[in-house]
């Protein structure tokens, strides 16, 4: 009865849409692959790592007739993700420098779907729901690990728990008290994450807990990432009901029902744009019972594989070790942009710009009298980790089996002196990528902590740090068969406090300066993972099609103008979601 009043309840809201974009089956396939002239669209992709990729790959599957080049400035493809096979004695393993896994469910339905055209499905490896990688997540707190609540625990433990470990202290209280707390003062159009925790729940859950899950995505501190940007639905009960407990009552608890769980509408549009695209029933079904997923040859196996059905593609050009330094609008026109690579001598003309490059490195590409015409992309700094990778050829090395543990901002300075944020239980969180058995762990190092710092540790003194702490936390003491470091310079982009009107603040520019021929893509926009980055990949595809490609007014950041909308979430039926 509930379910089929969840999904009238979809349909009619659906029935409200019907000013959305039409779907892509519906548009005019051929509108942009040529100029009015009759010659080919020239488009130009800058970055070669995940998303420019992917940019690439929709826009062709969208634009056939359409000419692609791809300028990637270093000599390899796939940007942040990175993975090598090392040998150690019997066999090898798989070291990830970056991303490792992708979680399932509808941040992964444009990934999922992308995994099946490109024949991968062979080669994915999943993370059972019930693996106690999946279910044993850790804080260290404040000098030894915690366990989170889980599924798997009983009612009596967590009680336990919840009351005994300080970690958890200010929680209980702080969660019942939400709901009679004030609501948000009206001049408030954003704050950090960890000043709305504490508002509403209490500071120790900002720092303890928060900052904990903050510094396992975002490397992040919790006092500066804009809370509006990364949880916006908290935010919109709050604004919509006065309190994130009564809005989540209202919209999903309420005996009678009536209205729903509410999701982001753009969400909802990309569900209906996949409804009549199935995936393997067998992939489905694997999906539907795993965590994450990622590849027998690691993460990198997405952008190879990409890159050889790119490669093969008479459309595209890939041109490594060409770093862009010029974006100009020509002058003659305007319909135009004038891209100069290396030297300025070597100089061409597309009709069309995609940048999949981080917004700071594109706001320096496009300047005038040395000055940029961005300048609010330069607004959104990035973070620097350094990934410590280590495989100790002896099984059984660790205290707990689990995904890892994450380690907060308020842990004292004693137990985290080289500023770690977390450690991976990479041998336990994902099986199948090594040959041989063993121990192994991935430590994430500095991120917010070494914001401001102009060097940063060698590689070597990483390793010696990621030992140390090992020592410390875990009594890990062994010699480490084969270590390696790598510094992700600026890695990931941060979201700070009015992220979202800085983000509309670029559109104009880019709008201003470039009439719609020059399109963003990437991490430093609309979310910083894997799956995120695919997602925007093919958004900036289908939107080259509006307009018939170079509509004046877009940018790839249309859809941050105007309030967020919400719509009920409704049954939204399994096989539509893929997951
Ligand atoms: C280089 C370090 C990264 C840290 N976060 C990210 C990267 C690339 C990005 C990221 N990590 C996670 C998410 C959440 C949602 C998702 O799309 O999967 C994002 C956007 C969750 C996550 N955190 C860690 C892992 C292994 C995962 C799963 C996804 C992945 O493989 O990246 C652990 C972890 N990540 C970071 C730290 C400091 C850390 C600590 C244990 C930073």
């Amino acid at each position: 009865m509930r379910l089929r009043r969840h999904a009238n309840l979809l349909e009619s809201s659906l029935k409200h849409v019907s000013t959305r974009p039409l779907l892509s089956s519906q548009w005019n396939r051929h509108s942009f692959s040529t100029t009015t002239d009759g010659a080919q669209q020239e488009i130009a992709v800058l970055g070669g790592g995940i998303t420019g990729l992917a940019s690439a790959y929709y826009i062709s599957k969208e634009f056939p007739r359409a000419r692609i080049t791809i300028y990637e400035a270093g000599p390899r493809l796939g940007g942040w993700l990175h993975s090598t096979h090392v040998e150690v004695p019997g066999g090898r393993v798989l070291f990830e420098h970056g991303p490792r896994t992708l979680r399932t469910g509808l941040s992964s339905l444009v990934t999922s779907h992308l995994v099946q055209e490109l024949g991968l499905i062979g080669d994915t490896i999943y993370t059972s729901k019930i693996a106690p990688s999946a279910l044993n997540r850790f804080i260290y707190y404040p000098d030894h690990l915690v366990r989170m609540p889980s599924p798997g625990i009983s009612f009596f433990d967590i009680a336990q728990m919840l009351l005994s470990e300080p970690v958890f202290r200010g929680l209980f209280t702080g969660a019942l008290m939400e709901i009679f707390r004030d609501g948000r003062p009206s001049a408030l159009s954003d704050e950090s994450v960890g000043s709305f925790f504490s508002r509403r729940v209490d500071p120790r859950v900002a720092n303890n807990l928060v900052s904990a899950l903050i510094h396992g995505i975002y490397a992040g501190d919790v006092w500066q990432l804009s809370v509006k940007s990364l949880f916006p639905l908290p935010w919109y009960y709050e604004g919509q009901e006065g309190s994130i407990a009564r809005g989540l009552y209202e919209r999903t608890l309420r005996p009678d029902g009536a209205p729903l769980a509410m999701m982001p509408a753009r969400d909802r549009d990309m569900i209906m744009d996949f409804k009549n695209q199935k995936l393997e029933p067998e992939f489905e079904r694997s999906l539907a019972a795993c965590s994450v997923f990622s590849f027998r040859n690691g993460i990198q196996q997405l952008v190879d594989r990409l890159a050889e059905t790119l490669q093969k593609n008479d459309q595209i050009a890939i041109k490594l070790n060409t770093p862009v330094k010029h974006l100009e609008m020509e002058d003659n026109n305007g319909k135009k942009v004038k891209i100069s690579t290396q030297s300025r001598d070597s100089v061409s003309s597309k009709d069309i710009i995609v940048s999949a490059i981080s917004s700071n490195a594109l706001s320096n590409l496009c300047t005038s009298d040395s000055k940029t015409q961005l300048p609010a992309l330069a607004q959104t700094h990035a973070v620097t980790v350094m990934v410590v990778n280590l495989f100790f050829s002896k099984s059984g090395l660790l205290p707990v089996e689990g995904f890892g543990y994450l380690i907060p901002q308020s842990v004292p300075f004693e137990q985290n002196p080289e500023r770690a944020l977390g450690v991976i239980f990479d041998s336990d969180a994902i099986k199948g990528q090594d040959t041989v058995d063993g121990t192994k762990l991935t430590v994430m190092l500095g991120g917010h902590w070494w914001d401001g710092w102009s060097c940063y540790p060698s590689e070597e003194e990483g390793i010696n740090m990621a030992r140390t702490l090992l020592a410390r936390h875990l009594q890990i003491t062994d010699e480490p068969t084969v270590a390696r470091a790598k510094l992700q310079k600026d890695c990931i982009p941060q979201y700070t406090v009015g992220h979202e009107e800085r983000i509309q603040r670029a559109h104009s520019q880019l709008r201003n300066s470039f009439g719609g021929r020059l399109r963003v893509v990437g991490n430093s926009y609309n979310g910083v993972g894997v799956n995120d980055c695919l997602r925007a990949a093919r958004d900036i595809a289908k939107g080259l099609h509006e307009g018939a490609g170079y509509e004046p007014s877009r940018t790839g950041l249309d859809h941050f103008l105007g309030e967020k909308q919400w719509v009920a979430q409704g049954s939204l039926r399994k096989g539509n979601i893929g997951s």
